[in-house]
């Protein structure tokens, strides 16, 4: 229901369940988070300001952070250059090239998970895909490791992501004491061995291209002493993480929406089959050239806009901004929503439908700044073509060997917390 003139002066608690509401109305709009005043934005346009055009005037901020327990250190560093420093240490080992040699990695492990699944058991397809996606994540990004090792790795790195995505993002729950402690648990326990191996790594007399490496490279006096040894696992616990829970929740929606819409699932294992990617008329190719083809494409894109992992997304003020009608002062935390974005009936026909053909070039194209799955600018995802690509091999290698569908008796809903993912999502494979 679209607030009445007086409720929109009024500010209002931010809450799931009611964000719809702050569609209506005024395009900037006082909400209260955790008891602090935030603005919360809605016009795409003022939206492209923060990210984009005024991105130097907009900085991290802490409002939905408040649970977070990572580095602060290296590229979620509050200051810029920093930031932009160990953005171009990121850089290399996720562009196109290095995507492309991670490739037959992201093969290897798909197949490994599609072996790992037996007729009719059921899977709890939200863990699987912690594990797929920490374990592509922990090898093209540490180098690999040995097999007791690495099961050791990944497994943590898997507990972790999970805790974290079900961990609530604000509100009354993100400070409970328990959900609070076995997240800093799995913290430690998944960081314990990671620092073996770091310290492993800067003992080896044998050099790695990783991005472990490019990291190690800038400890120490000689790069004027940026990372400490401390710092480098934060830094590489910090990127692992981000690489898993998101795929994680992706893949997972992905999987659930080829069981929800039999006609998409034939149109995807089809378009799987076909050696080259024939069908070129999706609007936009992401993922610089990497990724899946046509209709799975506009699949994915479709998944992403109305499931985006990263669902909402906070800055705030430097200085004094300027955004639409109003002057925010210096230290105002501003905050957005991919999810209400890429739903608002203004930029998207029939928001709520699940209808990847909306991306077909012959269709209008939406408005910039309305489909942020991957946010933009600056600070936007540094992994994005690499997830591109890893969510087309997972797919495909999953999709085309198992039929998946529900475990009778479940009804997944979307839990928005650290990202939107489904909630208790069992699913029981076939083979095709
Ligand atoms: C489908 C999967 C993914 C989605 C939907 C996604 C989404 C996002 C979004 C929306 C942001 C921007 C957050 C903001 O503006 O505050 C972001 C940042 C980031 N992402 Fe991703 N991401 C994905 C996969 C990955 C992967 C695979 C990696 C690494 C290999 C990665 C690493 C990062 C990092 C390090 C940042 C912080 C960038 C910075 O602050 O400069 N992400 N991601």
């Amino acid at each position: 229901m679209p607030p009445t003139p007086r409720d929109a002066d009024r500010p209002q608690d931010l809450r799931f369940s009611r964000m719809e509401r702050l569609l209506g109305g005024h395009p900037i709009r006082t909400v209260t988070v955790d008891g602090t005043s935030a603005r919360f934005v809605t016009d795409p346009a003022l939206v492209r300001r923060i990210l984009v055009t005024d991105a130097r005037h907009y900085g991290k901020s802490e409002l939905l952070q408040k649970a977070r327990i990572l580095s602060k250190s290296g590229l979620l560093a509050p200051d810029d250059a920093r930031h932009r420093h160990y953005r171009r240490l990121a850089h290399p080992h996720l562009r196109t090239t290095a995507v492309t040699a991670h490739t037959p990695l992201m093969a290897d492990v798909a197949r490994a998970t599609a072996a790992s699944w037996r007729p009719g058991q059921p899977v709890d397809i939200q863990a699987a895909m912690c594990r797929a996606a920490g374990r592509i994540a922990l090898t093209a990004l540490l180098g690999p490791t040995t097999g007791a090792t690495s099961d050791q790795l990944t497994d943590r790195l898997a507990a972790l992501s999970w805790e974290m995505i079900t961990k609530p993002l604000y509100g009354r729950a993100a400070r409970a004491r328990r959900p609070a402690a076995r997240l800093r648990q799995a913290f430690t326990d998944f960081r314990t061995p990671l620092a073996r191996c770091v310290t492993d790594r800067l003992n080896s007399p044998h050099p790695t291209t990783h991005y472990l490496a490019a990291l190690l490279a800038d400890t120490g006096p000689a790069a004027g002493g940026a990372l400490s040894g401390e710092q480098v696992c934060d830094e590489a616990v910090m990127m692992l993480t981000a690489a898993t829970v998101t795929t994680a929740s992706v893949m997972s929606w992905a999987l659930y929406t080829l069981a929800r819409h039999p006609l998409a699932e034939e149109k995807v294992l089809k378009d799987l089959a076909q050696p080259a990617d024939t069908d070129t008329d999706t609007a936009a190719r992401p993922g610089h050239g990497h990724g899946p083809p046509g209709y799975t494409l506009r699949f994915l894109m479709e998944v992403l806009r109305l499931h985006p992992p990263v669902w909402i997304t906070s800055r705030r003020t430097l200085t004094h901004v300027t955004l639409g009608e109003h002057t925010l002062p210096a230290g105002t935390d501003v905050v957005f929503s991919s999810y209400l974005l890429h739903r608002h009936p203004a930029h998207y026909r029939d928001p709520h439908r699940f209808d990847p053909d909306r991306w077909l070039t012959t269709r209008p194209r939406p408005q910039d700044a309305t489909y942020l799955p991957f946010g933009t600018g600056s600070r936007g995802c540094v992994g994005e073509t690499f997830a591109w690509q890893e969510l087309h091999v997972l797919l495909a290698a999953l999709a085309q060997e198992w039929r998946l569908t529900l475990q009778p008796g479940t009804r997944p809903r979307a839990a928005a917390h650290t990202t939107l993912h489904p909630h208790r999502l069992l699913m029981i494979p076939q083979p095709r």
